[in-house]
């Protein structure tokens, strides 16, 4: 692969790279002046899902084009956001790397927990807190922050300390999802002034739930999960919410935006109309607002996805996850 070929497969997909040029010029140097560090942090989750899976996929992309990818088991973070015991969420984290190496990626894991309290950390969080303003560092989290009528301080020391993980784990690209844009907005700022290179950063889509009532979360059961049994599948999208001609919104138009692979047909009886090629996405939904039936883009969808998930699900019955 050339540079070209490589920023073309880390590009495809995201919404937006801030500092393409950095990359462009990264992928195109061979002597590492900066070296090729990728990262993203989860919080240990319950379930994971195809939300997940789009960012799974960019960091192999990532790993294509010659970056070590590291993933961060953000296990403080998790507990600072209110989501259990330190104990439960690390046996979380446990389960999610197994899910991740199911799913073939190649990474270094690390939990937060294994350098966010020593002492150089910590001064640095101290550091960064004297130079961000609270009105800045809570609208860094207002997608991430779990509901709670009586915020926490927590809340504003979690964006401080994933700005300082970047710096720690020597992220050249921080990838995640576009709520995360906020916090990587600050972190290009503030790291500078640390010494430290301006991280360049990378966000992906984030998927609708299937209810199409918010995003896609382990929380809501909204999900197409990375163990889910064709039968669920196929019950799961078939109840769908997927209104007629809109796109905006439309949790399985979104699946086949980022999953289909096109060239991508659908396979109909004659009598309801034959089969048809869709040769890149903007073709299917332009076919969907002129009237392509719910229904024939559900099993499209049903069946790309039956095609993701079942190697998946098979490498984690054989891991015994
Ligand atoms: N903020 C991320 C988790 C995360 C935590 C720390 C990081 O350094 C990176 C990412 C989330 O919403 O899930």
């Amino acid at each position: 692969m050339n540079a070209n070929e490589k920023f073309d497969l880390v590009k495809r997909n995201s919404v937006e790279i801030i500092g393409e040029d950095e990359l462009k010029e990264m992928l195109s140097d061979e002597t590492n002046k900066r070296e090729k560090i990728a990262y993203i942090g989860f919080e240990p989750s319950g379930k994971i899902h195809m939300g997940h899976y789009l960012q799974i996929r960019k960091m192999m992309d990532l790993h294509k084009a010659g970056f070590k990818v590291v993933i961060l088991l953000a296990d403080f973070h998790a507990y600072l956001n209110q989501k259990g015991t330190l104990e439960e969420i690390r046996e979380l984290g446990e389960y999610n790397r197994s899910v991740f190496e199911a799913m073939g990626l190649e990474a270094d894991y690390v939990y937060g927990s294994e350098y966010q309290l020593g002492a150089q950390y910590t001064e640095d969080v101290y550091k960064l807190a004297l130079k961000t303003t609270l009105k800045r560092a809570r609208r860094s989290m207002e997608v991430i922050a779990r509901e709670d009528d009586n915020p926490k301080v927590a809340e504003v020391v979690y964006p401080l300390m994933q700005v300082n993980d970047i710096k720690y784990l020597k992220v050249a690209v921080a990838v995640g999802g576009m709520e995360q844009r906020k916090i990587h907005v600050l972190a290009r700022e503030l790291l500078p002034n640390m010494d430290f290179e301006t991280p360049i950063c990378l966000h992906n889509p984030v998927l609708s739930g299937l209810d199409g009532v918010g995003k896609m979360s382990s929380s809501k059961g909204n999900l197409i999960a990375a163990d889910d049994e064709d039968s669920d599948i196929n019950k799961k999208i078939k109840e769908a919410y997927c209104p007629m001609k809109e796109v905006s919104g439309n949790p399985i138009l979104e699946i086949a935006h980022y999953y289909l692979d096109y060239p991508a047909e659908l396979k109909r009886p004659e009598k309801y109309g034959g089969n048809i090629v869709f040769n890149t996405y903007e073709e299917l939904e332009k076919a969907y607002v002129e009237g392509l039936h719910p229904m024939d883009l559900k099993n499209m969808v049903a069946e790309a996805m039956i095609k993701i998930v079942t190697p998946i699900r098979e490498k984690m019955k054989e891991m015994n996850i």
